[in-house]
């Protein structure tokens, strides 16, 4: 999409006036501010559509995937609406994230934007007022309270901002990392084995072996956080959410953390979704969304190219999210240079859509 001079191409077909983040009717259902059917020159002939033709356009609607069917996380129009004394608040209002397995991303934005909600819903602390999400193949808002437990022990981790929230105190880091284990599996001198060893092994490849006798007053808050990690694999989690992880680290200890992120990712392939205010691990994750008043607004992907002399560079790419109802927020700092205020113009031409402020506002 671009802003660019007003030279429609000779082809392009003039839509009206839109506003630029409007409720609109689906894809599915209606195609948004379409082009004139006769216009010259235009995309599409005029005249009748054959039967067959509408027989094929209902078939190809009908086989196209179902909306994150792949995915491992799937919301679908997320609304969490909070009342606090008769007063609403709509903390997500109509968020739609796939996330795929495997994948290592962050969430920022604003504060109060929505990220720990949504955070909350997926870890399965809270439950969403409208809407669809799914992790894993459970579908969060029909679980029952046996459903839940077992889908907060099994499928997902979680591992919070402050540091004395993740451990017991009163244990060492190793029994802290086996205590999941052992709230969903059975006992036995066979599995308290099993336990022991995994525990062991996953302190070790997060790098904190030292620390495996030791209670979290003996740990900095950095080997907290990474035994907190290891708490959070346990019982091999599909996915690990944290909510600002390294928030009360400094720069070189929160590497580390993210660090050990990166180790789970890679070598036990689980998916992590991290919410940030910290840049250098928005940086570093494979994509990043952004959520805007409770919507995701735009993300970042970052890809690893090598060019014909081999090097390897990371070249990252800015999208802007449009949601399934075919809404579209356009950047802050667009709309400030060009004073959009209201609506604007849209024009779709053969590859892309121009976006133009409104050359007749109109008068307040
Ligand atoms: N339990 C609650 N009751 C009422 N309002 C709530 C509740 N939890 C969150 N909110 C409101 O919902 C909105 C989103 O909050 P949320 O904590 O998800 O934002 P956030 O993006 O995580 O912010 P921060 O970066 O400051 O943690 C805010 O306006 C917040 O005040």
């Amino acid at each position: 999409m671009t802003a660019d001079s007003p030279t429609p191409a000779s082809n392009s077909a003039p839509a009206p006036a839109a506003p630029a983040a409007q409720d609109g009717a689906t894809p599915d259902s209606a195609p948004g501010p379409a082009a004139p059917a006769d216009v010259a020159g235009g995309g599409r002939a005029a005249g009748p559509v054959s039967l067959a033709e509408l027989e094929r356009q209902a078939a190809e609607r009908r086989d196209r995937p179902a909306y994150g069917k792949d995915a491992l996380i799937s919301c679908d129009r997320l609304v969490r609406i909070f009342t606090a004394d008769g007063v609403e608040v709509q903390a997500l209002q109509g968020l739609d994230l796939l996330v795929a397995r495997g994948e290592l991303m962050a969430l920022v934005g604003a504060s109060g934007s929505g990220k720990s909600t949504l955070l909350n819903i997926l870890a399965g602390l809270d439950v969403p007022t409208a809407g669809a999400a799914s992790v894993g193949g459970y579908d969060l808002l029909a679980m029952d309270a046996k459903a839940r437990l077992r889908y907060r022990r099994e499928v997902v981790g979680f591992i919070w901002q402050q540091t004395s929230r993740n451990l017991l105190p009163y244990l060492t880091a190793a029994q802290n990392v086996m205590l999941p284990m052992q709230l969903s599996g059975s006992g036995g001198l066979r599995h308290r084995r099993r336990r022991a060893t995994r525990a062991a092994d996953l302190l070790g490849m997060l790098g904190v072996a030292h620390c495996h006798d030791r209670h979290p007053g003996q740990m900095s808050g950095g080997e907290q956080q990474r035994a907190a990690i290891a708490v959070a694999l346990a019982n091999n989690p599909a996915v690990v959410l944290a909510d600002e992880p390294t928030g009360e680290l400094d720069s070189t200890t929160a590497e580390q953390v993210f660090g050990s992120f990166r180790t789970a990712n890679e070598q036990l392939g689980t998916t992590v979704v991290v919410v940030t205010h910290d840049q250098s691990v928005a940086d570093a994750v494979h994509r990043t969304v952004a959520i805007r008043d409770g919507r995701t607004a735009s993300e970042v992907v970052r890809r690893t190219e090598i060019d014909e002399h081999g090097r390897e560079s990371v070249v990252a790419r800015e999208y802007a999210t449009v949601d399934r109802a075919g809404r579209l927020q356009l950047p802050h700092d667009y709309t400030e240079a060009l004073e959009i205020r209201r609506r604007v113009l849209l024009e779709l031409q053969p590859d892309h859509i121009t976006v133009r402020p409104d050359d007749h506002p109109p008068q307040d």
